[in-house]
């Protein structure tokens, strides 16, 4: 079943005389449990697609249905509890929050939505994560691998029907990013969440059941590895 329609997706960024055709004319039907690799050239135009998939952007044509909401037409709060609730995006720039802890940040979409984080469950993702003994350390403390690794327990936390991660593994070295990959890909399986990444790292999109090539703000390029019913 699709999960994510997009129909002739378009965002133009217009810098005096200058239009860049940021996403231009997508059409993409995404399945239930789909783990899609978004890869392209940096300028291609992949971040501004997640943005407008999320609702942090809004598209100039085209429609993004998710679950059969129309989140174009979506209020900003509905957008935003919709967010919230829905998808757990990972930014290229982690977007910690400097002033909470660890645990404080991973825990954050919980308190945000009035609801009681599952603590078991944030623990073993921090366990997986191999941030368990960071969970009281302020982000500023951390390496760039480790905001990393806060950033995407932060998205799983809320167990999110889709997840959205720009880049999740450019901090991370080969051996921590299949490591991450992995506990990514049970999760989702367990979890039966839709995963669509942006990626530079070939050897990461391999992690997916569908890569799609991204030029100029159009997909040039499709691979299926496994079909999704
Ligand atoms: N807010 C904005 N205003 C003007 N131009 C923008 C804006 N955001 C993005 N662009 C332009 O749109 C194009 C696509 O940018 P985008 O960030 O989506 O690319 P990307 O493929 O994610 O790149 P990277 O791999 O370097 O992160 C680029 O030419 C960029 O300069």
């Amino acid at each position: 079943m699709d999960i994510i329609k997009i129909k002739d997706l378009k965002k133009y960024y217009i810098n005096g005389d200058i239009t860049v055709k940021a996403v231009d004319g997508i059409d993409l039907s995404i399945k239930e449990n789909e783990f899609i690799a978004i890869v392209g050239k940096s300028g291609s135009g992949k971040t501004t697609f997640l943005n407008l998939l999320s609702g942090i952007e809004k598209p100039d044509t085209g429609s993004v249905i998710i679950s059969g909401k129309n989140i174009s037409s979506m209020s900003m709060d509905e957008k935003a509890i919709f967010r919230r609730r829905e998808i757990g995006i990972v930014f290229q720039s982690y977007n910690l929050v400097s002033t909470l802890s660890v645990k404080d940040n991973i825990i954050l979409p919980f308190y945000l939505d009035k609801r009681k984080p599952d603590m078991n469950f944030v623990s073993e993702i921090m366990r997986f994560l191999s941030i368990e003994e960071k969970a009281d350390f302020m982000p500023h403390s951390l390496s760039g691998g480790e905001k990393q690794r806060v950033a995407i327990a932060r998205a799983m936390a809320i167990k999110p029907s889709i997840i959205l991660a720009d880049e999740p593994t450019g901090n991370l070295d080969s051996s921590m990013s299949k490591d991450v990959m992995n506990m990514i890909k049970i999760m989702s399986e367990k979890y039966s969440q839709t995963i669509i990444m942006v990626t530079h790292d070939e050897s990461i999109a391999q992690f997916a059941d569908r890569i799609i090539k991204i030029k100029d703000g159009k997909i040039v390029r499709e691979e299926t590895f496994k079909s999704k019913i």
